[in-house]
């Protein structure tokens, strides 16, 4: 479990890398770190692990700043840069050397090679492989103390499409298992499908820290898809409907053409216009509410939080 509570880190000429940031990584949950580049995920993640000092505030893990743990690798395996082991040493090599400073069991070496599909490359040289295979030598290399909690920086960064399914899958084993799953992203659509909660944040700040399913409430109406054979008068229909609008909905209302024919139709419900086609007579093909997506979500939350006043 990770509890960070006002955490911030100020760097030369006063710039906040993160600022005042509070959550909690819970148990048998994968949580999505989400923020736009360079919004202050990685240097969070390096004030969790002590690589960073923090200019105020605390980072618990499982109660203990990290570094005052005795087993630190049995508490928390972090993956933050894949490129970080001995190009010249083989991957069995390197995890041995790993597991000897951490009391790991040669047994676990081979589990680990298992779990994350290495095993038939571990005597080959690290420096020869593809960023996909050191992304899971080094998430690998997290699992090796079997610890109770994981972090992963941009895990899926250089993994072709099976690659990245094979990440996610794994992710969700380990919270089944019971871990607090910590994963950084700046795409939405990576961590829409595997975390059950998400905190997001933008210039170091905290826009949000809450489940998946709450967050996609946040999701608004992108109007109505409405296909017709019969366009002008279904324009003609629209333009009727409009004037019917009190001033304040008529501000929110205007059609646009859709892709592939058709218009999309912004300040009308589908049953209103669904009423007003059967009573004139329009014949209708489609009719379909279109909502944000989690994306649009976490595009127009973070580009809002970008267009605030700097912090100094
Ligand atoms: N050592 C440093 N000295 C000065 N500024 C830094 C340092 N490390 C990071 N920063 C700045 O702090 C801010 C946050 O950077 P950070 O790498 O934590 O963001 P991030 O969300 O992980 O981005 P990315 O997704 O691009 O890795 C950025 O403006 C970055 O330029």
């Amino acid at each position: 479990m990770i509890e960070v509570e006002g955490l911030s880190k100020i760097y030369g000429r006063g710039v906040a890398a993160v600022d005042d940031l509070s959550f909690t990584v819970a148990q048998g949950k994968v949580t999505g770190f989400l923020g736009p580049n360079g919004s202050g995920k990685t240097t969070t993640m390096r004030m969790i692990l002590g690589l960073e000092r923090c200019t105020a505030g605390t980072a618990l893990v499982d109660g203990l700043p990290y570094w005052q743990h005795r087993q630190p690798m049995s508490v928390l395996g972090a993956l933050l840069d894949a490129r970080g082991a001995h190009p010249a040493r083989t991957l069995r090599e390197h995890y041995r050397a790993l597991a000897a400073v951490g009391d790991i069991s040669s047994r676990q070496v081979e589990q680990v090679l298992d779990m994350v599909g290495l095993e038939d490359v571990a005597g080959r040289r690290i420096g020869d492989f593809s960023l996909g295979m050191a992304q899971r030598l080094g998430l690998g290399a997290a699992l090796l103390g079997n610890p109770g909690t994981v972090m992963l920086d941009e895990p899926v960064n250089g993994l072709d499409p099976d690659g990245v399914l094979w990440m996610r899958t794994l992710l969700r084993r380990l919270a089944d298992q019971g871990r607090a799953v910590l994963v950084s992203s700046h795409l939405m659509s990576e961590v829409a499908l595997t975390a059950d909660h998400l905190i997001v944040i933008a210039g170091g700040r905290l826009l949000a820290d809450e489940s998946t399913p709450r967050f996609l409430q946040r999701a608004g109406s992108r109007g109505v898809l409405v296909r017709s054979p019969q366009v002008d008068q279904l324009r003609a229909l629209l333009r009727t409907l409009y004037t019917e609008l009190s001033e304040a909905q008529r501000a929110q209302s205007r059609v646009k053409a859709a892709d592939g024919g058709g218009l999309i139709v912004h300040g009308i419900t589908p049953s209103l216009l669904a009423q007003a086609a059967l009573r004139s007579g329009v014949e209708l093909h489609e009719l379909t509410p279109l909502h944000e997506t989690m994306e649009d979500v976490f595009m127009r939350m973070t580009a809002h939080a970008a267009s605030a006043a700097p912090r100094e």
